[in-house]
């Protein structure tokens, strides 16, 4: 079975407070957008067992992969395991605040469910969801687009009529999301920077992510500034923990000017592609 994984942007994330169990309580939109992996996975035997290629080295394809994570909580769930087959083709940048692992784990919750014949309502695969992180659940959703609350697990789907043009610009650095939670509550937001709310017909964007990452990684506050004043921008922000950035344009053209001027801008060292919200 081949099932796409589609990549996500946060068009709003924000911190309300850590929680006693050191998670962060937040309110966020997820919105899934053009760029998408693609999964193939299979049963190939009763023999108990899993094997996992990956096009892209680096990625890991041990039992800390977060495709093995959720097929292993898919076993654990049904009570029965099997020899699998799961290769990974990636084309969503790691480290990325995009999502990929998280929509990789999704898309094996549900190629396992299917493969088996559905043992698993969609309530209980959203509960195995949470367990594997914050962002799995969102695609497991028959809609483009969700809103999550506690730790961003609890969603609830939204009809997102909006076909955003966009341009993501990641940065060479991953930033691994623990260590933007981690460091949110003691950070200072940057002079000259923009973090408030930005107010469009599709909602206020603002991440309370971008207040610790600005801190470190000033290359992103310059790239978030510099996207601002370019022609045809109409908002600009990091997705989830980054090291993501994005644009709003007014249009497709707009986008796809925007991305030649960024890869000028940044250097061959960042991957620039320009796509769309999906609806
Ligand atoms: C929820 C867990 C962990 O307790 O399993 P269970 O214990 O229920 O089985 C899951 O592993 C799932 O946590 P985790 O694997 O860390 O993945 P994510 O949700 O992506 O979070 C990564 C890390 O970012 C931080 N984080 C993330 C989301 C959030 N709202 N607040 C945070 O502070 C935490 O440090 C968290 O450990
Ligand atoms: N299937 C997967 N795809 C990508 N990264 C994965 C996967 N499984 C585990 N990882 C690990 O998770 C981290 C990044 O996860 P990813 O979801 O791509 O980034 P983000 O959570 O920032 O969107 C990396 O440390 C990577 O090694």
């Amino acid at each position: 079975m081949e099932l796409s994984s589609p990549a996500k942007i946060n068009l709003w994330l924000r911190i309300l407070g850590r929680r006693d169990d050191g998670f962060h309580e937040v309110e966020t939109r997820l919105c899934q957008i053009g760029i998408a992996d693609t999964v193939r996975i299979e049963q190939v035997s009763s023999v108990p067992g899993i094997a996992l290629t990956c096009n892209v080295p680096g990625i890991p394809v041990d039992e800390s992969n977060l495709a093995i994570k959720a097929l292993r909580a898919f076993e654990n769930k049904v009570g029965k395991t099997a020899g699998w087959r799961i290769h990974l083709e990636k084309r969503i940048p790691s480290g990325a605040g995009l999502g990929g692992g998280s929509s990789n784990a999704a898309a094996i919750l549900r190629g396992a469910n299917e493969l088996t014949g559905s043992p698993l309502n969609l309530a209980e695969l959203l509960e195995i969801a949470g367990h594997i992180g914050a962002d799995v659940p969102c695609f497991l959703l028959h809609t483009t687009a969700a809103d999550g609350t506690g730790r961003g697990e609890k969603v609830v789907p939204v009809e997102f009529s909006w076909k955003l043009p966009l341009v993501l610009i990641k940065p060479s650095f991953p930033i691994p999301t623990p260590w933007a939670y981690q460091r949110w509550r003691d950070s200072q937001e940057l002079p000259g920077v923009l973090y408030a709310p930005q107010i469009c017909p599709w909602g206020e964007m603002v991440n309370s992510l971008e207040r610790p990452v600005f801190e470190k990684h000033r290359f992103l506050p310059a790239l978030k500034t510099w996207l601002l004043e370019q022609k045809g921008v109409r908002a600009a922000l990091m997705s989830g923990s980054g090291s993501t950035m994005f644009a709003i344009t007014e249009s497709g053209a707009d986008a796809g000017e925007v991305a030649e001027k960024a890869k000028a801008w940044c250097g061959d060292t960042a991957w620039v592609q320009p796509t769309e919200t999906l609806r």
